[in-house]
């Protein structure tokens, strides 16, 4: 197999077996780290075989679909034979939240290193030597100051939020803020990476051009005809015990608030991937996701594809969800832009990878940072509803804000 990449001359590609490489993460270089790893199993990537800034626009996702198409072999996604999900060359994306924003991007790492179910391969595109990995470098103190709006600056905003729905001009919307944390040296992402895939292994652990997160909603992962999402609305905190943290997620699940704000998330979902699926499945009643910060109501929808959508295709067609933009999508998105005073940059948007088939997973990126030299933009947010309460979300916030300050921090 070979790719196109815009040269003349198309490149080899060779996807190998490999024996057991152990943490994945520790074979990263230094300088453009990508992965999508949970539980220890996934894809990470390094060098850059090809990369494209995706130009903003409602366009984006069919732009990015014609380059990929032409990229990784140019025979078109479905049929294309290469072995399974995430063998053969493979983009990384990631995609700003809102469509009209600059910052989309589609990278073909040089290498990919997988595991899945046990079976561990590698992918290389052309010839050029493999990087080597240098010692992973410590960023030294932290500093944190306000990004867009100070906190009580931003309990304002919610509370206008939360008025407006309740006079009925919309009915959800997801609000977020910003933190800048400063360090002393350079922040080395795999240091980040490796915090996080240990701490929240039950999440994505993700990094793709300077976003890195551990985002623990899954967007969309297609595998063939079969699709599955995680989707997420509702939140509270971990209890100081046992008792407490069983009593917090009870309250969760009969919070009238917390059902209606997630209720709105799977609405979206369930529109958005109908028209696409001959079969949809999803469950009359949420459970409970408890991560190490919070717990959240957590549906999975599974489905099945009626014709040869890719993933990014059916990224197109969900984001973005009501668990991110709010109830209806549009007049949320117009809110957001008008509250929140700042670029979400890739924040909320679509992240994750494709393969030359079509197949990938694509997450939501939360609990996520930009990273850049020695600075990193945190994000956090929350579903906005009439009875929200300012302070409870800022609280709410704060504990999402923890899962990259502790990526930071150790
Ligand atoms: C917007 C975020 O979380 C979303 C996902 C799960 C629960 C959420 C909530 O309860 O507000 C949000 O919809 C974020 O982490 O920044």
């Amino acid at each position: 197999m070979s790719v196109a990449l815009g040269t003349t001359r198309p490149l080899p590609v060779r996807t190998t077996p490999v024996g057991d490489p152990g943490d994945l993460l520790a074979s990263l270089p230094r300088s453009s780290p990508y992965a999508w790893i949970r539980n220890g199993e996934g894809i990470v990537g390094w060098g850059e075989a090809a990369r494209v800034a995706v130009p903003p626009g409602s366009g984006r996702f069919a732009w990015a679909r014609e380059w990929l198409a032409g990229v990784l072999g140019g025979a078109g996604f479905p049929g294309a034979d290469n072995g399974g999900p995430g063998t053969g060359p493979v983009a990384f994306g990631s995609f700003t939240f809102d469509e009209d924003a600059p910052g989309s991007v589609l990278v073909v790492p040089q290498a990919v290193l997988a595991r899945r179910d046990g079976r561990a391969w590698l992918t290389t595109i052309g010839d050029a030597p493999l990087g080597t990995v240098t010692p992973v470098l410590d960023p030294g103190r932290i500093s944190y100051g306000d990004g867009s709006l100070t906190a009580p600056e931003w309990e304002h905003v919610v509370a206008r939020a939360a008025a407006r729905i309740r006079d009925g001009e919309l009915e959800k919307v997801v609000l977020a803020r910003d933190l800048v944390a400063t360090a002393e040296r350079a922040i080395d992402v795999r240091l980040l990476l490796s915090r996080l895939a240990r701490r929240y292994p039950e999440c994505y652990t993700f990094s793709v051009a300077g976003l890195v997160g551990a985002t623990p909603e899954l967007l969309i992962r297609r595998t063939g005809q079969e699709i599955e999402s995680l989707v997420l609305a509702g939140t509270t905190a971990r209890g100081t015990g046992p008792a407490d943290d069983l009593a917090r997620g009870a309250a969760l699940l009969a919070s009238a608030k917390d059902r209606h704000e997630h209720e709105c998330a799977i609405a979206s979902v369930r529109t958005a991937l109908g028209p696409l699926c001959s079969s949809l499945e999803t469950p009359d009643e949420p459970e409970l996701l408890v991560l190490p910060n919070v717990q959240h109501l957590a549906s999975h929808v599974t489905g099945r594809l009626a014709d040869g959508a890719s993933v990014l295709d059916v990224v197109a067609a969900m984001h973005p969800t009501a668990a991110v933009g709010g109830t209806p999508t549009d007049l949320a998105s117009k809110l957001i832009r008008e509250l929140e005073g700042m670029d979400r940059a890739g924040y909320a948007g679509p992240v994750g990878w494709i393969d030359a088939n079509g197949d990938g997973e694509w997450g939501i990126a939360l609990r996520s940072g930009l990273v850049r030299g020695r600075r990193a933009r945190l994000f956090a947010g929350c579903g906005i509803m009439g009875d929200s309460d300012p302070a409870a979300e800022l609280a709410e916030a704060q504990a999402k804000f923890r899962v990259m300050q502790y990526a930071l921090e150790g």
